[in-house]
């Protein structure tokens, strides 16, 4: 017994050592990453602004639906007041500032500036605010970081074409998109089309979580749509509505605003379950419907073999004109939103339920080999600390896509809002996650991933879309009946990392308090 008692006090002790010392012996500097590199901070427009209804701001798909749905959020809620930030935005402004960061990317709400698409005309009080939000910006020395699309857009295109399902809402989207250069161009150096078109189209239409609630067996059991075909066509719709902002901002804008544009997608990485051909040759395959999905189209013309042969007459064609389209207007710079890694495993060859995010792909994705998981589990449903897969991605999409620049838009970690405020505050798993995802992003860049920058996935807690205000990712925590922004110990140890020349590691954060 003492014996027994004794082993496990000096597990515990040795435990704990490595615990303390481990992020110290790896030590991470801003020094790692090049000089003109950004670091940011990144939100969305639905999940922060609130004032749904301000200064004739129009109605969108996710105000439409978080009212008429509200069961669907876990917690019922909604973005009518989120962060508040349309009349915060100063404070925030001042925050980031705090934090040292060089960069911010935000979304513009689609609705606000055209509240009811390209008839109802521009509405001036939108492009005010996102001017006075720029400003501010600018005049503390932060680059906006523009996303157009963050799965926001105004309810009347929803119903007058079915979203993206029609093909119409492409010259819905160069419209917005002309009004946006025109409105911002002078002062934005960094413009992205779409966020994750690749995340959204399949939780709209394959598992029918967001809206318009799209999908059919096995995947779900919704009053409409087609799992199986109705995530393609609209992410091509979205392509070809990339295709002509990009034409467009490079024919009559970049020459003289001197911008850049680019897409943002979420790349998870897929790790084969055992080290068969088939489940190699799984993980391979998700990872073409997840990234070659939309990156090959927009590089090389066309989609993935892998989605050609499975797909067949579900996936849409691009015409010859469509082709030199997209290829003649590349992208100048990937953003990759990165979280989380998962094994993937074969399901041609042996039987699968296939009702999940990867069915399609005939892939099953879970997150155990042996009973042993392939990382810690966060507040999202599947998704687990895995930091070496940031440097597996990074090596991917940097290969394929020919060195393009690569900025790593979000990562971040997620915490239940049932935590404990003491762990809400001193939140140690943040700070580890950040710490060592930029360790392998550093060692990507090392490698010769050509990376510009990365943005912590978010600056305060806001909107988790369907998880509602039950999943918080601020580096500030939001106390959501005062509006108060609080220091997490991750804000802290990040604005040392950035402020710092140097070491920053875990050991100094842990012995230090947030409060302090
Ligand atoms: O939006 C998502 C992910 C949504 C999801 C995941 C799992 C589910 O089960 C349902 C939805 O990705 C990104 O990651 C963030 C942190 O999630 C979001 O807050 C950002 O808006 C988005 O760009």
């Amino acid at each position: 017994m003492a014996v027994a008692a004794a082993t496990r006090i000096a597990v515990v002790v040795v435990v704990l050592a490595l615990a303390v010392l481990a992020p110290a012996a790896r030590g991470l500097r801003r020094d790692d990453f090049p000089p003109g590199f950004l670091f940011g901070a990144a939100t969305s427009a639905y999940q922060i602004e609130g004032a749904y209804l301000d200064d004739n701001k129009g109605l969108n798909n996710w105000d439409v639906f978080t009212h008429t749905q509200a069961g669907r959020i876990s917690d019922g809620r909604n973005g009518d007041v989120a962060d508040d930030h349309y009349h915060r935005y100063t404070e925030d402004v001042d925050i980031l500032h705090n934090l040292g960061v060089n960069s911010y990317r935000f979304s513009i709400s689609w609705a606000r500036i055209l509240p009811r698409g390209r008839l109802g005309g521009v509405n001036s009080a939108g492009i005010a605010f996102y001017n006075r939000l720029i400003n501010a910006l600018l005049q503390k020395g932060i680059q906006p970081f523009v996303t157009l699309n963050h799965f926001d857009i105004p309810h009347e295109l929803e119903t007058r074409y079915g979203g993206w399902l029609g093909a119409a809402i492409r010259e819905e989207f160069e419209y917005y998109s002309d009004v946006c250069f025109n409105a911002f161009g002078d002062r934005v150096r960094f413009w992205t089309t779409f966020n994750e078109p690749n995340l959204s189209t399949r939780h709209q239409y394959i598992l029918g979580e967001f809206p318009p609630n799209h999908c059919s067996p096995p995947f779900g059991n919704c009053s409409s749509g087609d799992s199986r075909r109705e995530p393609y066509a609209a992410a091509h719709n979205i392509l070809l509505s990339h295709a002509a902002a990009v034409h467009n901002y490079k024919t009559n804008y970049q020459a003289k605003q001197g911008g850049s544009i680019g897409i943002v997608i979420a790349v998870k990485w897929y790790e084969p379950l055992t080290n068969s051909t088939e489940d190699v040759r799984a993980a391979r395959r998700a990872l073409a419907f997840e990234v070659d999905w939309f990156l090959d189209p927009i590089f090389f013309g066309d989609y993935p073999r892998e989605m050609r042969e499975i797909l067949s007459s579900n996936l849409p064609k691009f015409t010859p004109e469509e082709k030199k389209l997209l290829q003649n207007n590349k992208v100048d710079f990937i953003g990759i939103n990165h979280y989380t890694a998962i094994y993937a495993k074969d399901c041609i060859y042996s039987p699968c339920t296939l009702d999940t995010y990867e069915g399609n792909a005939l892939v099953y994705a879970i997150g155990r080999r042996n009973g042993k998981i392939i990382g810690k589990p966060t507040a999202l449903h599947g998704y687990f600390v895995v930091p070496e897969a940031m440097e597996k991605v990074v090596m991917y999409v940097n290969d394929r896509y020919r060195n393009t620049t690569i900025y790593i838009t979000e990562n971040g970690y997620s915490q239940h809002s049932d935590t404990s405020m003491e762990d809400l505050i001193n939140d140690v798993e943040r700070v580890n996650y950040m710490h060592d995802y930029l360790k392998y992003l550093s060692s990507a860049i090392r490698k010769g991933a050509n990376v510009g920058g990365y943005f912590a996935w978010s600056i305060v807690d806001n909107f988790e879309w369907v998880y509602g205000y039950t999943v918080k990712f601020g580096l500030y925590q939001v106390d959501f009946d005062t509006q108060e922004r609080i220091p997490r110990m991750s804000a802290k140890w990040y604005r040392d990392f950035l402020t710092s020349s140097s070491l920053t590691d875990g050991l100094q954060v842990r012995s230090r308090r947030a409060d302090s």
